[in-house]
């Protein structure tokens, strides 16, 4: 047998294992189908395979020659079982550098190409339409970063100060009004983000980025205006957010702007797949570069949950001249899928690295005094090292919504420190945090149904209403019960951190609803019964319904015998026959994931026996920030809380270095 048969029988050896996924086995058996294939090679077709399946957009190969088990999170054993097969392997970066560009299956940036199915970039190796995503994210967020419009800051720091309540100018004592400085960055290109944790008021600060552009345009009732978001609730929440405060700024304006006629004129806010024209049974957009979107301004919320693809793809459909203003908590989990876009657009945003000449537009469109800028010390350094996306990014740094007991966990989190984070969920002077440890599952079930002391009503509420069903006939009576009991689940949700086992979202799904059953709250006549809380998994456009909308099930008023599911989009209830749905699952516990963009009053998230690869900080802060009262953490051992909050998910990208190379490109000889 030849070493790379051997290689790839130790390769179905590792997907029996659970440790390496089918398809990084059969890419690398397609791989070796196409040409000569050393074990170098075959060894790390598997690898980038395995790695793009846990959010990698490449393989890093001076980590692989480094330390391989650190890399896969393999054993020491289970590694040299591969190296028996494969025999000696490169022995540094550089060596596998050479090894790999020798293979025709291997493109070499800048060699020349035969649509080769695997590019090295420098040491990184992917796969080609990673790569390709890659640098068309870099390339153009640094082009529209870098592109700068002719901007009159003193008209705009009069709008400012109109729009924003009067602070002292400069810098207050807890540092610049930020907001001002986002909205005065954000008019000067078309690219920008504003990222900051849950409640820094990023959607109070776009509307009234909204209402400057409105009155900086010359015809502001022809300025064509997108709003999106990653998932159909999040887009419905933006709107919703956009709207109220739009309309608590129009007195404040007066006659200076028709701002309610041109609000109304906003239109609603959509998913991304929408927005892009995405189509079932195929990848291809209706819209891209040779179709490019007819927008001026685009905010997308939720930026965070934005993957490399999605990225690549509207940065793509959209002209050079769109306005593109990014909102989203760059310390959120990324999307499941590969990439973690905005954390690595986002690498300079605590810094704040602004230049001399950044500095000075914001002091005059804005009247405020960027820290770096006083720092004049560093001013050299700040401007070789700021490149023109850290010019166009901004970070709020005030929560409104979340300061007390559940902010405190959550930058504990953040801030990589277990022992503050389990010292805040020891403290007992507040309701508003709880540790169950070491929990059983019947724990789990006594609050899901009841809450606990201090944060009453757990599912029990919800389900409580279905009893006062309004008599059928009255249509307007039985809208707003629906919109009642939809409200009520939404109050309080058991977050989970896995999909698998006791402690993941299938079996405490089942157990609850074997508990509420038992309990009489719920009759389960077949699948379809009243009262379950589903969550549809599949993008059904068809339907109407997307991944991740969350509905319950409930008699159809026309026809007692037949049940329909209810969503809550923004304000209006809208149903569908339960059994057009075709890919739903029940939600009294869903994955921290899939919560993303939502928020509930108590949030109870549940962590499984060890971390393993999957329960990292980041999961941990989302899930903690979902909660706007109360939160309960739930685990079955201790040490998991310590485990998660140390490990900082790394996901290997070359988008910083991209954006690096592009940044030097850029600076004056
Ligand atoms: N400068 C401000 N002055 C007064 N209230 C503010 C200010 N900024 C934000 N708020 C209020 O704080 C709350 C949170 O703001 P907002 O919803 O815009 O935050 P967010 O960052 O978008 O939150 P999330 O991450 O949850 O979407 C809102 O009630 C908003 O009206």
């Amino acid at each position: 047998m030849t070493q790379v048969n051997a290689l790839l029988e130790g390769f179905d050896n590792l997907v029996e294992a659970g440790l390496l996924r089918r398809l990084g086995a059969a890419f690398a058996r397609f791989i070796t189908s196409l040409g000569p294939t050393p074990a170098p090679l075959a060894l790390a077709c598997a690898l980038l395979s395995e790695l793009e399946g846990r959010g990698h957009s490449c393989l890093k190969l001076d980590e692989l020659a480094a330390d391989p088990c650190a890399l896969m999170g393999w054993t020491r054993e289970q590694w040299d079982a591969l190296l028996d097969r494969s025999g000696p392997l490169p022995p540094d970066a550089g060596a596998w550098c050479t090894a790999l560009a020798a293979c025709e299956q291997v493109w070499v940036v800048g060699a020349e190409e035969h649509r080769q199915p695997l590019v090295l970039d420098c040491d990184r190796l992917y796969l080609r339409r990673y790569w390709r995503n890659e640098t068309l994210v870099a390339r153009q967020a640094a082009s529209r970063a870098t592109r700068l419009r002719e901007v009159d800051a003193a008209r705009v720091r009069q709008w400012l100060d109109l729009l924003f309540d009067a602070g002292q100018p400069g810098m207050q004592a807890d540092g610049p009004d930020w907001q001002k400085i986002a909205c005065a960055i954000a008019v000067r290109s078309s690219f920008s983000i504003i990222t900051g944790g849950p409640g820094t008021g990023k959607t109070y600060t776009v509307a009234r980025l909204l209402a400057l552009l409105f009155a900086l345009a010359e015809e502001p009732e022809r300025l064509r205006i997108a709003l999106a978001a990653p998932t159909g609730k999040a887009a419905a929440r933006l709107k919703q957010s956009i709207d109220d405060a739009l309309g608590g700024l129009v007195a404040r304006v007066g006659t200076a702007l028709p701002l309610a006629g041109l609000a109304a004129r906003l239109p609603a806010a959509g998913t991304l797949h929408s927005l892009l024209g995405a189509r079932p049974d195929t990848r291809a957009l209706r819209h891209h570069a040779g179709n490019p979107l007819e927008v001026d301004v685009l905010i997308v919320d939720e930026a965070s949950m934005v993957h490399l693809e999605m990225m690549a793809a509207l940065l793509d459909a959209l002209p050079p001249t769109t306005m593109l203003i990014l909102l989203g908590d760059k310390d959120q989990l990324a999307s499941v899928e590969a990439g973690a876009v905005l954390g690595d657009l986002c690498f300079d945003a605590q810094a704040g690295r602004y230049t001399p000449a950044s500095a000075q537009y914001v002091l005059a469109a804005s009247g405020q005094i960027t820290p770096a800028a006083i720092a004049g010390t560093l001013a050299a350094t700040i401007a070789a090292s700021g490149d023109a996306l850290a010019q166009q990014t901004v970070m709020l740094r005030k929560s409104r919504r979340f300061g007390g007991p559940i902010g405190a966990l959550a930058t504990a989190v953040n801030d990589g420190d277990a022992l503050a984070a389990a010292a805040c969920l020891r403290a007992r002077e507040d309701a508003a945090l709880r540790w169950l440890e070491p929990a059983r599952q019947t724990d789990l079930l006594g609050l899901a149904i009841d809450g606990r002391a201090g944060a009453e009503g757990g599912y029990r509420a919800y389900l409580a209403l279905l009893r006062q069903m309004p008599p059928a006939g009255d249509a307007a009576a039985y809208e707003a019960w629906v919109k009642t009991v939809l409200l009520a689940f939404d109050t309080f949700r058991i977050l989970c951190a896995v999909r698998e086992g006791e402690w993941g979202v299938a079996g405490i799904n089942q157990a609850i609803e074997q508990r509420l059953e038992r309990e009489g709250l719920i009759r389960r006549r077949g699948e379809w019964y009243t009262g379950r809380p589903v969550m549809v998994t599949r993008n059904d456009h068809g339907v109407g319904v997307f991944n991740g909308d969350i509905g319950i099930v409930l008699p159809d008023l026309a026809r007692a015998d037949s049940q329909r599911v209810y969503f809550l989009n923004g304000d209006a209830v809208r149903s569908v026959l339960a059994t057009r749905l075709a890919a739903v699952e029940t939600a009294y516990a869903m994955t921290v994931h899939k919560s993303q963009g939502s928020e509930f009053r108590h949030v109870a998230m549940v962590l499984p026996h060890e971390a393993g690869q999957v329960v990292a900080r980041e999961l941990v802060y989302t899930g903690i920030t979902r909660a706007r009262e109360f939160f309960t953490l739930v685990t079955p051992a201790v040490a998991v809380l310590e485990a998660a909050v140390v490990r900082k998910t790394q996901r290997a990208s070359g988008l910083r270095v991209l954006l690096g190379e592009l940044a030097e490109k850029q600076q004056p000889a």
